[in-house]
C-alpha cells in the first residue's frame, strides 16, 4: 500500500483483535499462510496469469488463452521446483477452470484409488509428468445421478485379452466430462463390465482416447464440446466433453470402491466452499463500507450501507459461514484421511459415515454458497451487476457445484438413507458413532427442553448444541416413524423424501455448528482473535435457528419466545462483529488480482477505478459503434422526414 491512500483505514483501525494471527487461523497454520501468501503473490505479478479480460473473450479466444496459462503454469511448477502443496495453491490463485484440475482432481485420485499396483506403476508417472492428460467420464447423456443405469458397457474378448468399450445409444454418450472435449488423452471411463456374457456393474477403465503424436481421436471414437455453458469467460474456460466409444483399448478391471473418487472430489469441495464464499463476502463487506447512502444531517457525510441493521443481517450471517464452513472443511479433510487409512487396512466400518458426511456437507455448503454469491451481488446494489464487481463470473463459475458431483438433492437423499438406518438401529447392540452420537441420546432430546430465559442465556454453546440436536433427532423420528406406515420402504422414502432432504439438512447443519464449537476449544492464540470466533460461530447458530424457525418449533425444542430471544442476541452479535468487519475478510489475505473485483479492491479506491474500468471495454474503442451508419443513422433520418410530413 506504500504511496496509495487506503480508504478503508478507519475501519481497519476499529479492529478489536489480531488480524494477522486470524490470518493463521483462516490458513489453518503459520506454514500454509507462508507458502499461501508467497504463491498469491507469485501469481498476481506475472503477467501471464491476467484476468481481467475474461469476460470480453470469444469462447476461442477463452480456451486458448486457458491452454496457455496452464502450459505457463506447468513451466513454473517445473522451473521453480514446486512442491504439490505450492503447485496446487498456484492452481488456486490462477483461478481458472481447466482441464488440468479433472486430471489432477479426479483422473489422477481415480488411478491411485481405484487401479491396482501395477496399473498404478504404468500410469502414475506418466500422469504426474503430464506425459498423458487424463480425465473423468462417468456421466453420459442420458444418466447422471443414477450412476447404475450408465449404459456404456465394456466387454471383456478373451482372445484378444482386451475389454471392448462400448457406447451401444445417442444416450450412452459420455456427456459433460471436464477437458474430454479438446484436451485429454486419456480418460477413466465409467462402463458396466461384461464378462462371459455375465454383467457385474459398473467399472472404471483407463481408455486411451487421442494419438499422443497428433492428438487425433482414436480409430472408433467420436469427440467433440458440448457448448457453451452458462455465463460469459466463467466455465467456458473449460471444455466439457462428449464421446462416443467405438471400440478400445487395454485395461485390467479395478476392484472395489467405485464411488472413493466421489467421495475424494466431494471433500475438496467443502473446502473450496469456503474459499468462494469468502471472496464474495469479502467484496460485499468492503464495498458495504465504502458505499453510502442516506442518513447524512447538516451536509455531513451520508451513513455507510454496512451500518444498516439489514444490510448487516443479510451480510454478517453469510461472513460467520465462511469460517464455519472452513472448519468444517478441515475437519472433512481429517475425516478422509482417516477413512483413507482405515481402506488400506480393509477397514470398511467408518465409510457409510464417511459418504453420508462428504454429500452432505458438499450439498449444504454449495447450496449455501452459490445462493451466497448472490446474495452478495445484490449487497453491491446495481454495481454488484458489473462485470467488474467480480461476482458474476464468481457466482456463474460456482453455481454448477450445486450439480456436479453429485446433485444436491439426490445427494440429501443419500444422507437420509444413513439416518432412517441409525435410527432404525437405536436401541440395538450397534450404538450410534461420530456425526451421529447424539442419536445414542435420543430419549433426552425426544423430551428435553431448552432452558434459554434471556437473550445472554444464547451464548451458552451446550444450550445452542442441545436445541439443534433435539430438532434434528425429533425431525429424524418422526420421519421414520412416518416412513414405518408404508408396507413397501422403498415406496414410503419416494414418498417421505422432502421431510427426508428436510432432516438430512438439519442434521448437516448440526455438523457444521458442533465443528465450529470444536474449534473453539482448541488453544487458539492472538489478542480478541477467539473471541470474534465465538461470535461468528453464535451469528452461524442464531441465523440458522431463526432461517428454520418452523423446525425448531413444530418439534418444539424451543418455544416462540426463545425464537425472538435468539434473533434479539443476533442484532446484538452484529452491533459487537460490526467494528470487526474489514479485518476480517482481511484476514483471508486475498490479493486484489485474486479478488479480481474494483468493488472488493484492498484500498477502497472504489468509484475512480470503475470509472477507469468502464473505459476499457471494447465498445468504448470508438466514440461512434460499428453499426451506426447502418442502423442508426437510417433511423434518425427516417424520424427526420417523417417528423416534417
Ligand atoms: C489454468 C490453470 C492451470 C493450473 C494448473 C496447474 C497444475 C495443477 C497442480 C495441482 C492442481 C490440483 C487441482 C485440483 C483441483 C481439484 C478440483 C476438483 C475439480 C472438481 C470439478 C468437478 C467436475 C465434476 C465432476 C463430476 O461431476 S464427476 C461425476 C459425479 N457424479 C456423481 O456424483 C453422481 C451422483 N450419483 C451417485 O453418487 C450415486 O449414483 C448415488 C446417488 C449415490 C446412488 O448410488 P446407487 O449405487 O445407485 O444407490 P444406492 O443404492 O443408494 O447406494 C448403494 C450403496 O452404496 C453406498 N454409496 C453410494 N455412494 C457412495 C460413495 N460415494 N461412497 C461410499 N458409499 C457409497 C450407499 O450408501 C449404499 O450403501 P448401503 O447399501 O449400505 O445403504
Ligand atoms: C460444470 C459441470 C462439470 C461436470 N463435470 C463432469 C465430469 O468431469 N465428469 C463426469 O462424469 N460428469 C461431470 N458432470 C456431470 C455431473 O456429475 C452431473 O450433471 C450430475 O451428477 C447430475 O446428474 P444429472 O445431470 O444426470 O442430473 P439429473 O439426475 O438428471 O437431475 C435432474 C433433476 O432431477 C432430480 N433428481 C434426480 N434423481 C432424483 C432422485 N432419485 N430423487 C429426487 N430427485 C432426483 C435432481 O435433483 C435434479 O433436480 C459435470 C456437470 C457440470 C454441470
Amino acid at each position: 500500500m506504500d504511496g496509495v491512500v487506503d480508504h478503508l483505514a478507519d475501519e481497519r483501525n476499529k479492529a478489536q483483535f489480531d488480524v494477522e494471527e486470524m490470518k493463521i487461523v483462516w490458513a489453518g497454520s503459520r506454514h500454509v499462510f507462508e507458502l499461501s501468501d508467497r504463491i498469491a503473490r507469485l501469481v498476481a505479478s506475472d503477467p501471464v496469469f491476467r484476468k481481467d479480460n475474461r469476460a470480453t473473450l470469444s469462447r476461442k479466444d477463452l480456451f486458448k488463452n486457458t491452454l496457455r496459462k496452464a502450459a505457463h503454469a506447468w513451466k513454473r511448477i517445473i522451473e521453480l521446483r514446486l512442491s504439490e502443496e505450492e503447485a496446487s495453491k498456484l492452481r488456486f490463485y490462477v483461478d481458472e477452470a481447466a482441464f488440468t484440475d479433472l486430471h489432477w482432481g479426479m483422473f489422477v485420485p481415480a488411478i491411485k484409488g481405484q487401479a491396482t499396483e501395477e496399473q498404478q506403476q504404468k500410469w502414475l508417472p506418466l500422469a504426474y509428468k503430464m506425459q498423458i492428460i487424463g480425465c473423468y467420464a462417468q456421466t453420459e447423456l442420458g444418466h447422471g445421478s443414477n450412476v447404475q443405469g450408465l449404459e456404456t458397457t465394456a466387454t471383456f474378448d478373451p482372445q484378444t485379452d482386451e475389454f471392448d468399450i462400448h457406447s451401444p445409444t445417442l444416450t450412452s454418450s459420455k456427456w459433460w466430462p471436464g477437458g474430454l472435449g479438446k484436451v485429454s488423452t486419456h480418460a477413466v471411463v465409467y462402463a458396466r463390465l461384461i464378462t462371459d456374457g455375465q454383467e457385474h456393474g459398473v467399472h472404471g477403465f483407463i481408455v486411451q482416447l487421442r494419438s499422443l503424436d497428433d492428438h487425433l481421436p482414436l480409430p472408433g471414437i467420436t469427440i467433440g464440446d458440448i457448448g457453451m455453458k452458462f455465463g460469459n469467460g466463467a466455465y467456458n474456460t473449460m471444455d466439457n466433453g462428449v464421446t462416443r466409444n467405438g471400440k478400445c483399448v487395454r485395461s485390467n478391471v479395478p476392484r472395489q470402491l467405485i464411488y472413493g473418487t466421489m467421495v475424494f472430489v466431494r471433500q475438496t469441495i467443502v473446502s473450496d466452499a469456503s474459499c468462494a464464499l469468502s471472496r464474495a463476502v469479502c467484496i460485499a463487506t468492503r464495498y458495504s463500507a465504502v458505499r453510502r447512502q442516506f442518513g447524512s444531517q447538516n451536509g455531513g457525510v451520508e451513513t455507510q450501507v454496512i451500518d444498516y441493521k439489514t444490510q448487516q443481517n443479510r451480510l454478517f450471517p453469510l461472513l460467520a459461514a465462511a469460517y464455519a464452513f472452513r472448519f468444517v472443511g478441515e475437519w472433512l479433510k481429517w475425516l478422509y484421511t482417516d477413512v483413507t487409512q482405515r481402506l488400506q487396512a480393509n477397514d470398511f466400518s467408518t465409510l457409510p459415515e464417511a459418504h453420508a458426511c462428504t454429500a452432505g456437507l458438499k450439498s449444504l455448503t454449495t447450496t449455501f454458497t452459490a445462493d451466497a454469491i448472490e446474495e452478495c451481488r445484490k449487497l453491491c446494489g446495481g454495481h454488484g451487476y458489473l462485470c467488474s464487481s467480480g461476482l458474476p463470473e464468481l457466482f456463474a463459475v460456482y453455481v454448477p457445484a450445486c450439480t456436479y458431483e453429485g446433485d444436491n438433492v439426490v445427494l440429501l437423499l443419500q444422507v437420509a438413507r444413513f439416518l432412517m438406518k441409525t435410527v432404525s438401529q437405536l436401541g440395538s447392540e450397534k450404538k450410534p458413532v461420530g456425526t451421529t452420537a447424539y442419536m445414542g441420546r435420543v430419549e433426552h432430546l425426544m423430551q428435553c427442553r431448552c432452558s434459554v430465559q434471556k437473550a445472554e442465556d444464547w451464548l451458552n454453546p451446550n444450550t445452542i448444541l442441545e436445541a439443534f440436536e433435539a430438532r434434528t433427532a425429533r425431525m429424524s423420528v418422526a420421519v421414520a416413524q412416518k416412513l414405518a406406515q408404508f408396507a413397501n420402504p422403498e415406496e414410503g422414502f419416494l414418498e417421505l423424501s422432502p421431510n427426508l432432504v428436510e432432516a438430512s439438512v438439519a442434521h448437516c447443519q448440526l455438523i457444521v455448528v458442533s465443528k465450529f464449537i470444536e474449534k473453539l476449544q482448541q488453544d487458539i492464540p492472538g489478542k480478541g482473535v477467539k473471541e470474534l470466533l465465538g461470535m461468528l460461530c453464535n451469528i452461524y447458530a442464531l441465523n440458522i435457528l431463526h432461517k428454520h424457525l418452523g423446525d425448531f418449533l413444530s418439534t418444539g425444542s424451543i418455544t416462540p419466545k426463545q425464537g425472538s430471544l435468539a434473533n434479539d442476541q443476533l442484532r446484538s452479535l452484529y452491533s459487537q462483529v460490526r467494528p470487526n468487519a474489514i479485518a476480517l475478510v482481511d484476514a483471508f489475505n486475498y490479493t486484489d488480482h485474486y479478488l479480481g473485483s474494483v468493488l472488493g479492491r484492498y484500498d477502497g479506491n472504489v468509484y475512480p477505478k470503475l470509472y477507469e474500468e468502464a473505459w476499457k471495454d471494447p465498445l468504448n474503442d470508438s466514440v461512434v459503434p460499428d453499426g451506426y451508419h447502418e442502423y442508426i443513422r437510417p433511423l434518425l433520418k427516417n424520424q427526420l422526414r417523417n417528423a416534417r410530413l
